[in-house]
């Protein structure tokens, strides 16, 4: 297949904001890449998600600027451009600097103007989308005729959609897809997308949508207290064990004595879900940066400084039976059986005022909040279902910064006040507002490294950045304004952390935040 088929299949998605519309593109470039075999399948499907296959290229965002002319017409594959990249990529040592700008500049050459765009946004990372994602994988069950859930549980379980894509895509059949993507089952060892939850703005809500009202007999849901620390899922094979993020990053190596802890735990194969958390001498978890700096920093002093704990709240796996599918009492049940001394702490009731006592007393003894769950409900890998549903006791966002501004007086030298945008699902952020509250010196000095990374352009005095970086906002409410784009503004907006385990793909959308404003 040609590269600019893919362009132009990525303009006419970016070009509408109708997603039946995007889906039928998709479902279109998707045929025609499998008529072409599963290489072009697993790039096509690479490239339309905003992705190249190579982890890293080598190429930063500012080594494009300069590139060559665009060609008149067409002529590149995609298996030439993906040949091309994995060429820069194996480049290392004296010279593989220049080598790989030339090989970038041969490629930039060959391609035309809506190529080189397309080029440009995959090498930048900015054509990637969590909603493109799932779009993505809608238009591969549509191109393979099978059933969409079919394909994004295979998704999920596989942790990405390339394998699955070629999997659907190369079967002779919809019911050769069907076994094909049944295939994808729990491994141990390899990371699933883990279950997300909705939020109530407060424990009697959440327990009326999950337990029920009225007349019938109230169902018991489980409260779960929501630790603030770090997602991790834990895979035990023997004494192999393996610890991934929320992003499903490998962070074995910095974490021995999860590692351990699980080692000790009474089964031979797991899959554990949970948080990981530092826990101060009275076991009371300490503040979430130092959490969160110690699993950012490969640095072995800092890891001697705070030992963190696990905490489990749900079992996908033990010794050869698969959990996913049983309802979350039952995977309570085994959870409570084979990882009692690290298991979250949890009231199962129908009570209302029972559960937000649990609340109460988990925020005065310093957590998070609390996970109210439905109790019959499977493990929904990779979904923001509506069987958890979290409540906090104040309001936060997750939102990308766009941009920052030179500090002055005692911030002078460093990149301070923070431009912060909520994700339109249309494509692009929605600027709502700045601050530069709430950050330590630590952070001053970590996001002035980090934003220059991220750099786009410098005036002098703001520097647009890369909508890459998420940062978790606490704010006061929300109010009208005329100054910026989506119409509002927020109040008392400040920084509580840097969110390094959430993509921008991630972040809160312009539509959550508009829900947050009360009717008028
Ligand atoms: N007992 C628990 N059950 C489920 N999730 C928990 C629990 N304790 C802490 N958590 C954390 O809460 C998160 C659930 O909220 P959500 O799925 O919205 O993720 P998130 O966007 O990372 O949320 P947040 O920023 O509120 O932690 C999980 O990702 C997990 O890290």
């Amino acid at each position: 297949m040609l590269l600019d088929d893919v362009a132009d299949a990525s303009a006419r998605v970016a070009a509408t904001r109708s997603r039946l519309a995007k889906r039928a593109v998709l479902v279109d470039v998707l045929r025609r890449a499998a008529a072409d075999g599963p290489d072009d399948v697993a790039i096509v499907s690479r490239y339309l998600g905003g992705e190249l296959r190579q982890r890293r290229t080598g190429l930063g965002w500012r080594s494009l600027t300069g590139m060559p002319l665009p060609a008149d017409a067409p002529s590149l594959t995609v298996g030439e451009v993906d040949a091309a990249f994995a060429h820069m990529a194996g480049l290392s040592g004296s010279g593989s600097s220049t080598a790989r700008l030339e090989a970038a500049r041969a490629l930039f050459a060959a391609a035309t103007e809506r190529e080189q765009h397309l080029l440009r946004g995959l090498v930048s990372g900015e054509l990637r989308q969590g909603a493109l994602d799932a779009l993505l994988l809608d238009a591969v069950a549509e191109a393979a005729g099978v059933p969409a859930d079919v394909v994004r549980r295979a998704a999920m379980l596989a942790g990405e959609t390339e394998a699955v894509a070629v999997a659907a895509l190369g079967a002779s059949s919809p019911s050769a897809a069907r076994t094909a993507l049944d295939a994808f089952t729990l491994t141990v060892g390899r990371p699933v997308r883990p279950m997300l939850a909705q939020s109530a703005p407060d424990v009697p809500t959440a327990v009326a949508q999950l337990a029920g009202t009225g007349d019938a007999p109230a169902v018991p849901v489980v409260v779960d207290t929501k630790l603030d620390g770090i997602r991790i899922q834990v895979h035990r094979d023997g004494d192999e064990v393996r610890v991934y993020t929320r992003s499903l990053d490998d962070v074995t190596a910095r974490v021995p004595e999860i590692v351990a802890a699980v080692r000790a735990l009474p089964a031979h194969t797991l899959v554990l879900d949970g948080e990981a958390l530092a826990l101060d001498a009275e076991g009371r978890p300490r503040p979430f940066q130092e959490t969160a700096s110690r699993s950012a920093t490969r640095d072995a002093d800092l890891a001697a400084s705070a030992t963190l704990t696990p905490f489990f709240f749900d079992v996908l796996h033990v010794d050869g039976h698969d959990l996913l599918d049983a309802p979350l009492r039952e995977r309570l049940a085994v959870l409570d059986r084979v990882a009692a001394p690290h298991v979250v702490q949890r009231v199962v009731t129908s009570d209302p005022a029972v559960a937000a006592g649990h609340f109460r007393s988990v925020v005065a003894a310093g957590q998070e909040g609390v996970v109210v769950k439905a109790a019959d409900a499977p493990y929904e890998a990779g979904r923001r279902g509506a069987a958890w549903v979290k409540v906090k006791p104040r309001h936060t966002l997750d939102l990308v910064v766009l941009a920052v501004e030179r500090g002055s007086g005692r911030r002078a030298g460093t990149l301070s006040n923070i431009h912060l945008g909520a994700r339109d699902p249309a494509g692009g952020f929605v600027m709502l507002g700045k601050t530069f509250k709430g950050m330590t010196d630590e952070m001053l000095a970590w996001q002035t490294r980090r934003f220059r990374e991220l750099e786009v352009a410098d005036d002098g005095w703001t520097v647009t950045l890369r909508p890459e970086q998420v940062v978790e906002i606490a704010f006061d409410g929300l109010q009208r304004s005329t100054r910026y784009p989506g119409g509002l503004a927020l109040r008392f907006a400040r920084v509580l952390r840097y969110r390094d385990d959430k993509s921008a793909a991630e972040a809160d959308t312009i539509d959550t935040v508009r829900a947050l404003v009360a009717p008028t």
